[in-house]
């Protein structure tokens, strides 16, 4: 088993990596675990795909599981779930000190997280993370949310998890478009910062979206160990070292808001565009070398992966997109300071990107010239 520590100042916690751990929850969760009921809050298909096991487990280890099962999707990442999980919560009479389980995807973690941090201003929870996105990102570092009409993740809060189990047998069931949607995600941490991991990915990305699991529990641990060591540097996102992390997202959040978080886009499809968008501006502007950016879209294509805006058959223009990234949490006194490129694995905050250039940039590609 790979265990990676994430040393939070005042939450540290283990991110753990194994094959086979979700049939283990109930022994690797019990000395966490204060009473005999337990609550996990999963979605209808990881319940299905998931639930058995992991109820077992913890039948197994002497507790008794008690569910809460939401509609499987973006969409379930609303107030309307988070008050029916709140008060949930609150029926099963859970404390401060107690733990919730987030059995489930980016959607369920986040949802769950957030209620874990609001619950009598703060009680505890654990990330059983079942995609490879949320194996690899969301999981980890403590970001928690749900979307509003105004856009993606407005309302949230940090809160850290006390413990993370990340299963690679989980993704075994898992759609080969959502193995995909979490790769942008992995070959998001080569692109930022680590040059050599990308050309891991150029080369085993194939194997990895296949199913090959030495593939997959390698690019699991070293991107948990990559967000480790950033979050703990910048826990609230506020010295700009973990805006890194955002890279490709103000493109791909304008996305999804455009195509209402509908299963049309998913969250990492949107950030695999978004990378290929943030390359090419960062060639257009002279930053990085023009053939390195297109490394990025023709790896996504080789996958078979969506690597071309015009792909997404969207009737707006540039400016309408723009309009999508002004409610961007990196907003600051009215300017947007976005994720650029110098190169594979070097990617900075830039604070002199021009928003009417960004527009003609994304009509261009919007129309795929
Ligand atoms: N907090 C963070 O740092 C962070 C980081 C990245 C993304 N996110 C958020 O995560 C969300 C996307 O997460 P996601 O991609 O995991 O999507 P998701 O949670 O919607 O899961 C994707 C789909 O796969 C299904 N599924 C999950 N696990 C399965 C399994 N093992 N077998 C079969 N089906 C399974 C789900 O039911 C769902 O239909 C977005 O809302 C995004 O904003 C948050
Ligand atoms: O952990 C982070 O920090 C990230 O930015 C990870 C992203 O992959 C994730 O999608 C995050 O939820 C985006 O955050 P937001 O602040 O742009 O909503
Ligand atoms: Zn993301």
């Amino acid at each position: 088993m790979a265990v990676i520590p994430v040393n939070i100042a005042g939450h540290p916690y283990e991110v753990r990596i194994a094959a086979g751990l979700l049939a283990r929850v109930g022994e690797e969760c019990a000395p966490l675990l204060r009473k005999r009921r337990v609550p996990i809050v999963t979605d209808a298909r990881v319940h299905a795909a998931w639930g058995q096991t992991v109820g077992a487990s913890l039948v197994a280890a002497g507790f008794e599981p008690a569910w809460k099962v939401l509609p499987a999707g973006e969409q379930t990442k609303s107030w309307e779930h988070l008050a029916g999980v709140t008060d949930w919560l609150l029926a099963e009479g859970v404390e401060r000190k107690d733990h919730v389980l987030a059995l489930g995807g980016g959607v369920i973690g986040d949802l769950t997280g957030f209620a874990a941090a609001i619950l009598k201003r703060g009680c505890r929870f654990i990330q059983l993370p079942t995609t490879l996105l949320s194996q690899v990102d969301s999981s980890v570092g403590g970001k928690t949310a749900i979307n509003t009409p105004a856009g993606k993740n407005l309302v949230g809060a940090f809160h850290q998890p006390s413990l993370v189990l990340a299963d690679p047998l989980a993704l075994d069931t898992l759609p080969r478009r959502e193995v995909g949607a979490g790769y942008a995600e992995v070959l998001k941490y080569g692109l930022l910062g680590d040059e050599a991991f990308f050309a891991w990915c150029e080369d085993n990305g194939a194997a990895l979206m296949d199913g090959d699991g030495a593939a997959r529990e390698y690019a699991i641990a070293r991107s948990v160990e990559a967000k480790a060591r950033i979050v703990e540097q910048d826990e609230f996102e506020t010295t700009g070292l973990r805006a890194l992390l955002n890279l490709g997202h103000t493109f791909g959040h304008a996305l999804e808001a455009e195509t209402g978080y509908s299963d049309r886009l998913l969250h990492g499809e949107g950030v695999a565009l978004g990378m290929v968008l943030a390359a090419r501006y960062s060639a257009r502007t002279g930053l990085m070398d023009a053939g390195d950016a297109e490394r990025v879209a023709v790896h996504f294509r080789k996958l078979g992966m969506m690597a071309e805006l015009v792909e997404l058959g969207l009737n707006v223009d540039g400016q309408a997109l723009v309009a999508h990234m002004l409610h961007d949490k990196k907003m600051d006194a009215g300017t947007l300071p976005f994720l650029l490129l110098r190169g594979i694995g070097q990617a900075f905050l830039s604070k002199d990107v021009d928003l009417g250039d960004v527009a003609t940039f994304l009509d261009g590609q919007l129309q795929g010239r």
